[in-house]
């Protein structure tokens, strides 16, 4: 049901979506926008109701309330849900269920649920993998599934390929084949040696420990290289509309393949470990590349809300992206990033441990561990699991308690993993050594206090193992989530035993107030904690029991998926929305044709980021040389002749100071107006006062506080203008900088200036304070007066392209030239597509004519006559160019993507002259 009404509500944004298709609206574009934000908050809500619904009788199903738990037939029911329990034989794991959605997911993991042995030329033999991820995976029923991925093997041969192709088939399973270099550089290497520890905290290892031919560049390079393959398998198996689901830390590049091969795949990925601060990432030689890879999917998932914060603020420190609360930003495109806890598959759980096998092999155990109380760990051996830490705080439990010494016992189910990385061997070795130490130390002839296995178990031994368990011990140093824990919880319904779970695994954050919540490295305060455990009184235990299960139960591996997935359909449509307001990139062609078309153009350029050269966005703290702009090297030669031409007028209006312009236009006889025009400059160089003189008694309070703050921001720095005060921090820390200019912008409305007649104005990464009615479309009125008189031309404007990078509040220069009121939203649906023949209006041909109301102009004597007057401006919609750069949420008809496509254009109209 819950995967019906998600594509109902899907179906509802598509609706919308080709509704706005039909239609060529512009102020109902937002009415539409909003209607979908509607949505996604009303689906949100609707799916909560109905989670808490469903909990209900979920809870009810799994404390026994209903007749199926002693259904012995391994296909029980829970919800409208099929559960298949395990069979006897592992593969049976696999069997998945006839899905309820058509939806086709492609689930791309470097591990498929099964690992692969061989046993002959064509023959072989398919295990269970083992690990959260598969786990997890493994719950996801209701989808149309397949999986792709490297099933642990290393084949060379057509026929070995053929033959495990078949049989992984079976179980919808698609392999990736990588050989053995590669699978030691990429995983072994990078992902096990690299990225693993440094998800989890424990830094990069030193290049010299990888040897010469496996540097960091070398197992880089073949990380990319295992991603290009799984991005060639996934291109094969892909139908139009499938899901692609990538999967973790070994798959940061596919996102980025994927869609360079087809860029209409939905691509979704999440990471199953923690993400670290950004402070970490850092570290790491390839950070950029792997972030930007991974921001090309449409939706990014994490485990928790402080992993997800961490990737977002690490691309906006690394990368200097726009981190908002729905994710990060790049030039309009926004990566989708959330929090999307996993969960098990309970029901899994709760069913095999009443089938009677298992109750009969409880029943084995618990008659072995008669008069001692059982402690558990089951981890991988890895050392992000803190198995050392865990021993060495149980002996000092043993140590202080001289009565349990005979009377509790910890199984250690410690699973080998990446056996191949010699960091995993090291801690084999370690964790025996320790174990044999404690043994000898505590044990007697008949009793060893710990039982150390480095195997796994199969699921059944396992179930068995977390129903007896009395404590259970997850002392994880960092851990995604980890699963045991739900496990353990999910088969203590009759027990209720206790869960000491580490506080930085991400559960702790879904099972910390059923838990007894311990910091890893204090190893004293874990002995106590285990103290505590054992002699918990039955009504604190059930207490905390309940509180968990219902979590357990309720946010199943089932639901993580469908939201993932939903979230994900959603986001595409979102997007697409978005997009249509996003205007068209500029036809450069179009815009120089009519160009040398006319008679009388009007150029009117931005300086900052328009004209000016890129900076360098990597590294923050080499920026002290670029703090002051400069002219693109380029841009002189274009702007020179375009200012000979006498039937072209070329106007720099820039909010810098005039000496600024000067520096960078000085010799060129081009108009300069400075701060937003109140200062311009004629072609003969002399500068005037464009607008009247304003009260300025607002400036030293003002600059007190630009002081203030500019002293606690490093890197940021502030500019005093004639009649403007501008704090920028775009080459500050972006976060600290963004919580600095709140700060500001609170103070300065509420302190100095509060009655002033000033406006604040809040940009990217800047704070300006200005005397109130300055923008640049209200100085424009007066710079055309003045070109008219100084040019003394009858001859009305017939041209206009207007560039500029710049502030909302000046994009009133953009509208001022516009031949209808502006409307709210512009859409690309009813833009001149290509520029040519209809305008933003949908209308062709419609002219402003201006009877302007200027001062010092010798056409007009009383600007209320507007009918007496001659027009100085005669445009045609058609010869109208207003172009954003960079900034694509813009009232400008169009876009171009960086000041270096403005030179180009610029170089362009003066070649045609
Ligand atoms: O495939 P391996 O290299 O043998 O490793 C096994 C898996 O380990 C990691 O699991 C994580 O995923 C769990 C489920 O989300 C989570 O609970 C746990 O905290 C993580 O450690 C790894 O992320 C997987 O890719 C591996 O398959
Ligand atoms: O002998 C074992 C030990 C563990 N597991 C499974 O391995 C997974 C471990 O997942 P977790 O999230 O705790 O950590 P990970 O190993 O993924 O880091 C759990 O689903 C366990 O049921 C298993 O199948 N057999």
């Amino acid at each position: 049901m819950k995967n019906i009404r998600s594509c109902e509500e899907i179906g509802i944004l598509q609706h919308d979506l080709d509704e706005l298709q039909k239609s060529d609206m512009h102020a109902d574009d937002y009415k539409n926008t909003s209607a979908i934000l509607r949505t996604r908050l009303e689906r949100l809500l609707k799916e909560r109701e109905l989670r808490k619904s469903s909990r209900s009788t979920q809870t009810d199903d799994f404390h026994g309330n209903d007749n199926s738990s002693s259904n012995n037939n391994n296909n029980n029911t829970i919800g409208n849900r099929k559960i298949f329990s395990t069979g006897t034989h592992p593969d049976e794991e696999l069997r998945i269920c006839p899905p309820t959605n058509s939806q086709r997911l492609l689930v791309v993991a470097n591990r498929l649920p099964v690992s692969a042995t061989r046993k002959g030329d064509a023959s072989w033999q398919l295990e269970m993998s083992v690990g959260g991820l598969v786990s997890a995976l493994l719950g996801i029923t209701e989808f149309e599934t397949r999986w792709i991925g490297w099933a642990g093997v290393n084949v060379t041969d057509e026929i070995g390929k053929k033959s495990l192709t078949k049989a992984l088939a079976d179980k919808r399973c698609v392999p990736v084949f990588l050989d053995e270099d590669l699978v030691n550089l990429y995983y072994n290497g990078y992902c096990n040696n690299i990225l693993w520890p440094l998800f989890h905290y424990l830094g990069l290892p030193q290049e010299d420990r990888l040897a010469t031919t496996r540097s960091f560049q070398s197992q880089f390079d073949a990380y990319k290289k295992a991603n290009q393959l799984f991005a060639d398998v996934v291109s094969e198996h892909y139908i139009e509309g499938d899901v692609i689901w990538c999967h973790d830390y070994h798959l940061m590049f596919l996102p980025k393949y994927l869609k360079e091969r087809n860029n209409k795949m939905k691509v979704g990925w999440f990471l199953h470990t923690p993400f670290p601060s950004s402070e970490i990432q850092r570290t790491l030689p390839s950070q950029s590349e792997l972030l930007r890879a991974v921001l090309v999917a449409d939706l990014v998932g994490f485990h928790t809300y402080d992993y997800a914060r961490h990737f977002v603020s690490a691309c906006t420190r690394i990368l200097g992206l726009e981190g908002t609360p729905d994710g990060v930003e790049d030039q309009g495109k926004l990566t989708r990033v959330a929090a999307f806890p996993i969960g098990i598959d309970p029901g899994r759980f709760i069913r095999a441990i009443q089938l009677p096998q298992i109750k009969e092999h409880i029943k084995e155990l618990e008659e072995r561990f008669a008069g001692r109380k059982v402690m558990l760990g089951v981890d991988r051996l890895d050392m992000i699991k803190g198995i050392p830490q865990k021993i060495l705080a149980f002996e000092k439990f043993l140590e202080e308690n001289p009565d349990w010494h005979d009377k509790v016992v910890l199984l250690q189910i410690a699973v080998p993993t990446r056996t191949d990385v010699p960091e995993y061997q090291k801690l084999t070795c370690q964790v025996h050594e320790i174990v044999g130490r404690i043994n000898g130390r505590f044990g007697s002839l008949t009793t060893v206090p710990i039982h150390h296995l480095d195997r796994s178990l199969d699921f059944h031994g396992l179930c068995a193992l977390y129903a007896i368990t009395d404590v259970a011990l997850i002392t994880s140093l960092r851990d995604g989530m980890n699963l045991v824990s739900y496990e353990f919880v999910a088969c203590q319904a009759s027990k209720k035993g206790v869960l000491i779970l580490s506080e930085f695994a991400g559960a702790a954050q879904s099972l910390g107030a059923g838990a007894i919540l311990v910091n890893p490295w204090n190893i004293t305060e874990v002995a106590s904690s285990i103290g505590y455990a054992l002699n918990m009184p039955a009504e604190e235990r059930e207490k905390r029991h309940h509180h968990n299960f219902v979590h357990v139960t309720s946010h199943t591996s089932q639901e993580w998926a469908e939201t993932f997935v939903s979230e994900l359909n959603d986001t595409i449509v979102e997007a697409q929305l978005r997009i249509r307001q996003i205007p068209p990139l500029l036809e450069t062609n179009e815009a120089v044709d009519r160009y040398l078309d006319s008679n009388n153009r009007l150029l009117i350029l931005g300086f900052n980021s328009t004209l000016t050269e890129p900076m360098d966005t990597g590294r923050q703290f080499d920026q002290f040389k670029e703090m002051e702009p400069r002219l693109h090297p380029e841009a002189k030669e274009a702007l020179k002749r375009l200012c000979d031409d006498p039937k072209t007028t070329v106007v720099i209006l820039s909010g810098s100071h005039h000496s600024v312009l000067d520096k960078n236009f000085g010799e060129l006889n081009i108009w300069l107006a400075a701060e937003h025009g109140v200062f311009l400059r004629t072609p003969n160089k002399k500068w005037t006062r464009n607008m009247p003189q304003v009260h300025m008694d607002w400036v030293d309070s003002v600059k007190h506080v630009f002081e203030y703050f500019t002293e606690r921001t490093p890197r940021s720095q502030f500019e005093l203008r004639e009649t403007s005060l501008v704090w920028n921090y775009k080459y500050a820390d972006i976060e600290f900088g963004r919580l600095q200019a709140k700060d500001m912008l609170q103070h300065l409305c509420t302190g100095p200036i509060s009655n002033a007649s000033v406006e604040v104005v809040q940009g990217g990464r800047s704070v300006e304070v200005r005397t109130t009615g300055v923008t640049k479309g209200a100085g424009i009125k007066r710079i055309l007066g003045q070109v008219i008189h100084y040019k003394d031309t009858r001859e009305p404007i017939d041209y206009v392209l207007c560039v500029g990078h710049f502030l909302p509040k000046d994009e009133d220069l953009y509208t001022f030239f516009e031949p209808e009121p502006p409307t709210p939203v512009r859409s690309s649906l009813s833009t001149p597509v290509n520029g040519s023949s209809s305008d933003r209006n949908g209308s062709t041909g419609h002219k402003k004519s201006h009877p302007f109301p200027l001062s010092n102009s010798k056409h007009i004597s009383n600007g209320d006559k507007k009918d007496a007057t001659p027009s100085i401006l005669d445009l045609n919609s058609n010869n109208y160019f207003s172009c954003s750069v960079k900034r694509k949420r813009s009232s400008a008809r169009y876009l171009l993507s960086s000041s270096a496509d403005v030179v180009s254009l610029l170089k362009q109209m003066a070649d045609v002259l």
